[in-house]
């Protein structure tokens, strides 16, 4: 059989019969949060959520995400104008994260002028996984129920304190006041009205608990992997400056003199979702996906026992030469319009695939479009000599550089324009 459509079968099965990820267990207080719940627990989690990720939703979080967006590119300003070599996480890393958290709690942390932040500090704790923690479950697995009596935890036990307490703060600041707040917080403690014995043929709404496990998980899940992307794409442009060039003139045709983006605009923007889609193919946060058999199955001549754990590798799928010619090159053209039909919806996978895909998808596509365009409306990066070329990926965690990112910001004259 043809290899690129055993491929196909094989990953295409993963999601059609696996609706599992591996719970790895040692998820601390974070138990019972959507990405680690299984079966029908996960099906009422996914159910609560996934109203605040509709495209009326994220309109109405746009205005949110844009007050940031202009704090970016004001904060980018005296860098640029001194010629400063900037770390471009310090500000990519501090407009996610106040995105993430004025849409989820409507807290504003101001981290883009206060990078030092308690917000970004704990939640770049949250991600820091303690390796041999996670080599030595994996070879004596034996041993788990024993490191989960001692309190052994993937997740940062301060940075998980820290995010409850930040929680219950906000919700007893809402408890005293009569002004109606409208976020991804107050969705949850909504469903909780759901509670009770005249309820019980309804969802059952969520505890205590599981808000407070939500809105940390959706933290952790959005803030590092946008934070990452946004920052690679930068790289990515630095290092191309015909794709930014044609960008930027893309940008400026679609909001003139610098014009205030507009979301229908922006969603519609044909080169910018090629440049955004080429970026998260050659640098998907995620280096794979995991599933586990519910039942035995049959894929091709290959058996999967039932409870089997199965990696579907996006990593090197994006990278497979076969599927991507010249994969290592960053050519948003694989994704134009003609080219973008032919490609196997099985082999690019950033946001994984099926029920249990990425459940913040469209919101992350529009907050990493809105950073972009309004920091490219301003300005063009440019290397530098700090600038690493060719980079070095961290192999731990998350896909990303293992190194800071730096490069210059020059500020694009209004003729530009
Ligand atoms: C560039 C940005 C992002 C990338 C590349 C990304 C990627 C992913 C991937 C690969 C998965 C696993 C999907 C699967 O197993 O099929 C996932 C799951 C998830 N993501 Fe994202 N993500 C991003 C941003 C976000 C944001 C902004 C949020 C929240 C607002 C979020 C929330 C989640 C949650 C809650 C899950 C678990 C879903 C479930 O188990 O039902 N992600 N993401």
């Amino acid at each position: 059989m043809d290899p690129d459509m055993l491929k196909t079968i094989l990953v295409k099965e993963c999601f059609t019969y696996f609706t599992n990820r591996r719970n790895f267990r040692l998820n601390g207080e974070l138990y019972d949060a959507v990405n680690i719940a299984e079966d029908d627990h996960w099906r009422r989690l996914r159910n609560i959520l996934s109203p605040n990720f509709t495209s009326g939703r994220i309109k109405e979080m746009f205005s949110i995400m844009k007050h940031h967006s202009h704090k970016l590119t004001t904060c980018l300003h005296s860098k640029a104008h001194n010629k400063e070599v900037i770390t471009m996480k310090d500000f990519f890393g501090a407009y996610s994260i106040d995105v993430m958290a004025s849409c989820a709690f409507s807290v504003d942390m101001d981290s883009t002028s206060n990078p030092s932040s308690p917000l970004i500090t704990n939640a770049s704790k949250l991600f820091r996984f303690p390796i041999l923690l996670y080599i030595f479950q994996a070879c004596f697995p034996i041993f788990l129920p024993v490191l989960e009596l001692l309190g052994f935890s993937f997740f940062s036990r301060s940075a998980t304190t820290f995010f409850k307490g930040l929680v219950e703060k906000v919700r007893a600041e809402r408890n005293g006041s009569s002004h109606q707040v409208r976020d991804i917080l107050q969705n949850m403690i909504n469903t909780q009205a759901a509670n009770g014995p005249e309820h019980e043929k309804q969802i059952k709404g969520l505890t205590d608990h599981e808000i407070i496990s939500q809105a940390t998980m959706l933290l952790f899940a959005g803030y590092e992997t946008s934070a990452t992307t946004l920052v690679l794409l930068a790289y990515s442009l630095a290092r191309n400056p015909e794709v930014m060039k044609r960008l930027q003139v893309e940008i400026d045709s679609t909001f003139p003199n610098k014009g205030p983006v507009q979301y229908e605009a922006l969603m519609q923007m044909e080169y910018l979702d090629s440049v955004v889609s080429e970026c998260l193919r050659l640098y998907p946060p995620a280096a794979r996906l995991e599933r586990v058999a519910k039942e035995t199955v049959k894929v091709n001549r290959i058996t999967i026992p039932k409870n089997m754990l199965v990696i579907i590798p996006i990593y090197a799928l994006h990278h497979d030469p076969e599927l991507w010619p010249e994969p290592e090159e960053f050519k948003p053209d694989r994704f134009s319009k003609q080219n973008k039909q032919n490609i196997n919806q099985y082999t690019y996978l950033p946001f994984g695939f099926g029920p249990r895909n990425c459940i913040g998808m469209r919101f992350a596509l529009v907050m990493l479009k809105l950073a972009l365009v309004e920091v490219l409306q301003n300005y063009s990066f440019s290397v530098c000599e700090e600038t690493e070329i060719p980079l070095t990926m961290d192999p731990e965690g998350l896909v990303g550089p293992k190194n800071p990112i730096k490069l210059k910001l020059v500020t694009r004259s209004v003729e530009c324009n």
